[in-house]
């Protein structure tokens, strides 16, 4: 279907549904598949966009047939994710055709999303990344387990598809009336908003970049509302925020990344080459105090803020860990407590330390892109994603390693 004639068409099914749509309309945009745009000028704290929960999916409107199976125990190891993947990919309800024609096709996704590439491709993703492909992988052989048995006509490639389509496009949801002491888990609270899953992610806000406006969401047990929070001008992208997501984590979760400039919350992980410089004794240590793992170099854009420390970017879990290699356990434990002291001498050694892991994690970013350039699977535009994203990696080491250095 010719984009204009597609975009009225689900402007009036979704109407046709209870929705609320006010000068917006899905629109298809070069690279990120359909997203939302403004027809008119938008003013401040103009409601766009109202999806009643009559239109909504979640665990509640399953089918009957997989709430049956969940009640005799043949699904119950499975995700709301799983369970609404499991709805999807045998959906063949008329109510939904329209909004389903629109998501996007498996060749797609396969494209896009590190779950369905070659392990070779895989293997060198960035360690955070990797990581949490590696959970992503074993949520799905969870679901895959307690569906397949069950449904002997449905693929693993057709579900993994459906399972995607939903985990990338889901939005957070607990019943009406739920006690917070019996909140799920964040992963277990989802529901499918129609027409509203058209939003692309932006993780600026509209007041830090007047040029990307980004929505506040708000559901309430009527349903979800979409509000300016900036007057926005006619033909505008209007976004989302999908959460603070670093770029590995858009890379795997939604099959993207950000330009680095245009992601605050990207983060390098220094894990990788700070966790092996530490002894066992040093990990417990570490562990004991709560600052184990998790160390990371924060997004810093060239020419940024130049008189910007160093303490800036390197995160002081990092420097609490780095500490700990140089000074007596007794003394890092006293320093921790009463804060260290800058004149000790001991920040010169824990700055030749991060240049030293600095220096190996520089390595590793060279010695991926040399083996992704170089590696004949997977397709141009997978190997383009990673590429991208070891750059991104890669210029943001070379610029700390060299600030830490002057
Ligand atoms: C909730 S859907 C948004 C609508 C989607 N673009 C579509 O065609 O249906 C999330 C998916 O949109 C794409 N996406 C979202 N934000 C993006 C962005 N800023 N740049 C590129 N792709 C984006 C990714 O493929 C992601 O998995």
């Amino acid at each position: 279907m010719e984009d204009e004639k597609l975009s009225g068409e689900l402007t009036r099914w979704a109407a046709s549904h209870g929705a609320k749509i006010k000068g917006i309309a899905a629109h298809k945009f070069p690279g990120k598949g359909l997203g939302v745009i403004a027809e008119r000028r938008l003013e401040a704290g103009e409601t766009i966009l109202e999806i009643p929960t009559s239109l909504i999916r979640t665990e509640f409107s399953l089918p009957k047939r997989i709430k049956k199976a969940i009640t005799t125990g043949d699904l119950h190891d499975g995700s709301v994710n799983g369970l609404l993947a499991l709805e999807l990919a045998q959906d063949n309800s008329k109510a939904y055709a329209l909004w389903r024609s629109t998501l996007p096709s498996l060749t797609d996704t396969k494209e896009s999303m590190p779950l369905f590439w070659p392990t070779s491709l895989q293997d060198l993703l960035p360690p955070p990344a990797l990581a949490l492909l590696r959970k992503q992988q074993s949520k799905l052989h969870r679901d895959w387990t307690a569906v397949s048995g069950l449904y002997p006509n449905l693929t693993l490639e057709a579900y993994t598809h459906a399972w995607l389509l939903i985990s990338t496009r889901t939005f957070y949801y607990t019943p009406p009336g739920q006690a917070a002491e019996d909140t799920p888990i964040a992963d277990e609270c989802l529901a499918i908003v129609p027409f509203g899953d058209y939003f692309n992610h932006s993780s600026s806000s509209s007041t830090s970049s007047p040029s990307s406006t980004t929505l506040k969401v708000n559901y309430s047990p009527t349903g979800y509302e979409f509000t300016t929070d900036a007057e926005v001008p006619a033909g505008a992208e209007l976004f989302i925020s999908y959460g603070s997501h670093t770029n590995d984590f858009l890379l795997v979760e939604y099959g993207f990344i950000l330009p680095a400039a245009e992601n605050a919350h990207d983060a390098v992980a220094l894990d990788a080459v700070v966790l092996p410089l530490l002894s066992a004794e040093q990990k417990k240590a570490l562990e004991r105090e709560n600052y184990l793992g998790n160390y990371v170099l924060n997004n810093h854009q060239e020419g940024e803020d130049e008189g910007g420390s160093e303490s800036e970017v390197v995160c002081y879990r990092t420097t609490v860990a780095l500490r700990l290699l140089c000074m007596p356990t007794r003394k890092w434990r006293r320093g921790l407590a009463s804060g260290f002291d800058d004149q000790d001498g001991f920040p010169g050694e824990v700055t030749v330390l991060l240049g030293n892991a600095l220096s190996s994690y520089i390595e590793m970013a060279e010695t991926s892109l040399t083996m992704i350039s170089q590696l004949d699977n997977g397709s141009a535009s997978q190997r383009d994603m990673m590429t991208r994203r070891w750059d991104q990696i890669l210029a943001q080491l070379m610029t700390v390693s060299h600030r830490i250095k002057l």
